[in-house]
């Protein structure tokens, strides 16, 4: 039996560059992580690809799928739903590979209680003017919904302290190093190595 992969969890106030870092930690050769599609209520933005950016539903379908346990966590966020169907990721998990999740602070803490194994990083921008910056730069929200993700933030930033990690967001390719980094030292905890090591080990002990 292949030994159970790793949940990496990317939280971070929104427009700070989530979807931008891991993107291009993707791309890098050395990264092989699967990337868990969340599911939202919010109506696709120009470019969105139904089952590439997003499952888009509708609100019935969500709360159905809430009710028969088919989320590992979901959040309201700005008027909609979003959150991660449980399926995928647990058969990912099971079958030896990484799964990498974007998602809002509320419904990280919710893996984090489920998930106590999981790596938890919060990417932060280097300070709210390039926050709201980028959010306008990004140009895919009017000002009103700007308004209410940057007062989100504020927010958000004080829940950093219940991560494992803080990445800050100054340059995409330093951001994405510094989560490499990340990642390769967890693969040396002795509580991940152990049980496998014990248990190649076997009667040799
Ligand atoms: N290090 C950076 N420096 C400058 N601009 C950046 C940086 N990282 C991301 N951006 C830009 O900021 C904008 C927001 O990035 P992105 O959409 O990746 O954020 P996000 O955190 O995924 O947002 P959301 O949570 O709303 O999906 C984009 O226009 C992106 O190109
Ligand atoms: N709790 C969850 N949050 C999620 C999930 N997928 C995305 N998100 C976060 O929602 C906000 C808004 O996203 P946007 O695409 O409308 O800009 C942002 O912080 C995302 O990271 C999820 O499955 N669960």
């Amino acid at each position: 039996m292949s030994e159970r992969g790793m949940l990496i969890v990317l939280s971070g106030p929104s427009g700070v560059g989530k979807g931008t870092v891991r993107k291009a930690l993707f791309n890098e050769p050395d990264v092989d992580f699967k990337y868990s599609i969340s599911m939202t209520t919010r109506k696709p933005r120009k470019g969105e690809v139904n089952g590439v950016d997003y499952y888009f539903v509708s609100k019935d379908q969500f709360e159905e799928n809430i009710k028969n346990g088919e989320m590992l966590e979901y959040a309201k966020y700005v008027d909609n739903y979003y959150g991660t169907p449980l399926q995928y990721v647990n058969e990912t998990l099971d079958s030896g590979r990484d799964v990498f999740l974007e998602i809002e602070v509320n419904g990280a803490m919710q893996v984090r209680a489920n998930c106590p194994d999981g790596v938890f990083i919060f990417l932060t921008p280097p300070d709210i003017d390039s926050l709201r910056n980028r959010l306008v730069g990004r140009g895919t929200d009017d000002i009103e919904v700007i308004n209410k993700r940057i007062e989100k933030a504020s927010k958000e930033i004080r829940m950093m302290q219940n991560y494992d990690y803080a990445v800050v967001n100054d340059k995409v390719s330093n951001a994405v190093d510094r989560i490499k980094t990340i990642v390769k030292s967890e693969r040396l905890k002795v509580n991940r190595v152990m049980p496998n090591y014990l248990n190649k080990l076997g009667d040799e002990i």
